[in-house]
């Protein structure tokens, strides 16, 4: 792991059955990296973002995932130290994730129960610091005018910018966002994406977001890596993502990943 290595993979699997989702997969990532995680469906994205996150253990044997010099597991067994890690990882899902029946404010102020502590938390004592913290992340992701609605009412849109929001008041240092966008109407997903690339440019935070979208991963992302049965069969600038190289990993219909227009 190189000094400035925010997260460390080695040579990680994981099988479920018969199945290898991930097949011995080595990926070390900088600080302040934008990183699409591409690949045809079932090549093992969402696995390999959830291992990162200690909520899929990998396969015994030598892999193992460091996340700033801390192990989150290793040999097939999540660390007793991964809460140190995952607190600097904030976890986006397709779904958003949010309690539906609290307002998008509590939702997001939820981001702190790791440094306040859950009881105070669930009976909603917020320390002024905590509410600060919550109306500032829904400013920065242009939701504060929604602070006090319940988040069942709120468009997908709006709840995944409040799901981001929850990640700034979580402190995160990573963001893992598994296909954020999937569920969106394009304006909505544009919009999720450019505060994705906001956060990562100006306030440095590392993102590593799976996308079907491959129109979105060249245009948001600095490295794409690419997930073929479980393999990494591409690691690279998007540049160099050629007709060849898609059609290695999607197969001939490569054309259907993109949502505005394939290239040439
Ligand atoms: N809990 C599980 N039990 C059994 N098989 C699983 C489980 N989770 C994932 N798999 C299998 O592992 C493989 C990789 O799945 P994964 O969800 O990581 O792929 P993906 O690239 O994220 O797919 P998609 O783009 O469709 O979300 C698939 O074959 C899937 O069926």
């Amino acid at each position: 792991m190189t000094s400035e290595a925010v997260l460390s993979i080695r040579d990680i699997s994981k099988t479920f059955g018969q199945r290898r989702a991930l097949d011995k997969v080595s990926l070390s990532v900088a600080k302040g990296e934008m990183i699409a995680l591409i690949g045809p469906s079932g090549s093992g994205k969402s696995t390999l973002l959830r291992s990162i996150d200690g909520l899929q253990t990998i396969d015994g044997g030598d892999g193992a995932i460091d996340v700033f010099g801390g192990k989150v597991q290793h040999r097939g067994r999540v660390s007793d130290k991964v809460r140190d890690a995952r607190i600097r990882i904030g976890f986006i899902a397709q779904q958003f994730n949010l309690v539906g029946r609290l307002t998008l404010f509590s939702n997001v102020a939820l981001g702190s129960l790791g440094r306040i502590g859950f009881w105070r938390g669930m009976l909603g004592q917020w320390p002024a610091e905590t509410k600060a913290a919550a109306m500032q992340a829904l400013h920065r992701v242009g939701v504060s005018d929604y602070a006090g609605q319940r988040a069942n009412t709120l468009s997908g849109g709006q709840q995944q910018r409040g799901a981001i929001a929850r990640a700034l008041v979580q402190k995160a240092k990573i963001i893992l966002a598994d296909e954020p966008v999937a569920s969106l109407d394009p304006v909505s997903a544009r919009k999720v994406m450019d505060i994705l690339r906001a956060l990562n440019r100006e306030d440095g935070l590392t993102v590593i977001v799976t996308l079907h979208q491959v129109d979105y991963a060249l245009r948001y992302c600095d490295r794409v890596v690419a997930l073929k049965a479980g393999k990494i069969v591409y690691d690279g600038p998007p540049a160099s993502l050629g007709k060849t190289q898609l059609i290695e990993i999607y197969g001939p219909e490569f054309e259907d990943v993109f949502w505005e227009g394939a290239p040439q």
